[in-house]
């Protein structure tokens, strides 16, 4: 991979922000009519755990519903389908690439070749390339290939743009025990913050199940944020406003990429490397990172 390739790659991705990301199971009509008027950045519609067995064709169903009816776009609206490898996985896909969602996400990714396998399907049903693809870090195997599994979203053409922690099965997996600050999952968390970012990925933290925990609740998200994640997926409408507030950009941030992106549009600074701007050093990376973060506070619900 050239240098060129990889900023080529990154470049592609959509921005948005994902503070806060709410899963909605497809079979709970009632929750799914809510999703719109939600102020969380993104939604993720569950084909998956959510839905038993039965109420798979139904849930397919539902989506195809919603999707059909007038939706803005607002904010992004993805479809988790089942595993590839399962029986439902192959029908989940097809259906959702016709929903057109903002991305669908692969649960239970165990090493690249199912990023390949589900670009290949992507794009015999959609190919503008505009359904991207998001995968759930949650298998002991996905962990230990997360970096050959980012990679896979630098080849050309590649719709990979995040990666979603997925706790309780890593937790039934493993063995290891959530609570207590996840400190014995917290090098795998890391090693999938690291993967991500390798590759220029957005990285989502695992869901908190004791959604009437407020307190625990925010100090997973004051956790998750120091880890270097972008945002929370949440399972209750009750974690939207914590998640927000964990994850959101400050205004001063915001102020601070405004000038930056400023300074470097004066036609004085025009193709330098380095500026100075109130006595501090600022560098092109630094406008590609104001850049990045003024298109995420666009989004920010
Ligand atoms: C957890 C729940 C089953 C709780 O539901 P409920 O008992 O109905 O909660 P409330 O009575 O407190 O609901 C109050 C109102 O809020 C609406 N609501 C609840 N949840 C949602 C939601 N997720 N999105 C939108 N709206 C929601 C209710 O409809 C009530 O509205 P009203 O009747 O008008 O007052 C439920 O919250 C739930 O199903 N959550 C999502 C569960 C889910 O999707 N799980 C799968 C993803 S998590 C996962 O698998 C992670 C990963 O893979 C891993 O391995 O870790
Ligand atoms: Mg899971």
């Amino acid at each position: 991979m050239t240098h060129a390739q990889d900023k080529t790659a990154k470049q592609a991705r959509p921005v948005w922000a994902r503070r806060s990301v709410l899963y909605i199971p497809a079979n709970n009509a009632r929750a799914m009519e809510k999703a719109e008027g939600l102020c969380c950045d993104s939604v993720i519609f569950d084909l998956e755990d959510a839905v038993g067995p039965d109420d798979k064709d139904e849930a397919r169903r539902a989506l195809s519903k919603w999707f059909a009816a007038a939706r803005n776009r607002e904010k992004e609206y993805i479809i988790r389908i089942n595993a590839l490898s399962s029986p439902w996985g192959r029908e989940d896909l097809e259906a959702a690439c016709a929903c057109r969602p903002s991305a669908i996400l692969l649960p239970k990714v165990n090493a690249a070749g199912d990023i390949e396998q589900a670009e290949a399907l992507l794009s015999q049903c959609d190919d503008s390339g505009g359904v991207r693809l998001w995968a759930m870090m949650e298998t002991p195997r996905g962990i230990a290939n997360a970096i050959s599994i980012a990679d896979a979203g630098l080849k050309t053409g590649s719709r990979l743009d995040c990666f979603v922690v997925g706790t309780n099965d890593l937790a039934k997996e493993t063995g290891v025990a959530i609570p207590e600050g996840r400190r014995f999952m917290t090098s795998w968390l890391m090693q999938i913050v690291l993967a991500a970012r390798a590759a220029g990925l957005d990285a989502l933290d695992g869901v908190y199940n004791d959604f009437r925990d407020t307190e625990g609740f925010r100090a997973e998200c004051a956790e998750g944020r120091l880890m270097g994640f972008d945002g929370k997926t949440l399972i209750h409408p009750l974690q939207i406003e914590p998640a927000n507030a964990a994850f959101g950009l400050s205004p001063q941030a915001i102020v601070d990429a405004r000038e930056i992106a400023q300074a470097f549009a004066m036609p004085e600074n025009k193709g330098k490397g380095v500026i100075r701007i109130n006595g501090r050093m600022v560098e092109r990376l630094h406008l590609e990172q104001a850049e990045k973060l003024l298109k995420k506070a666009a989004t920010q619900q």
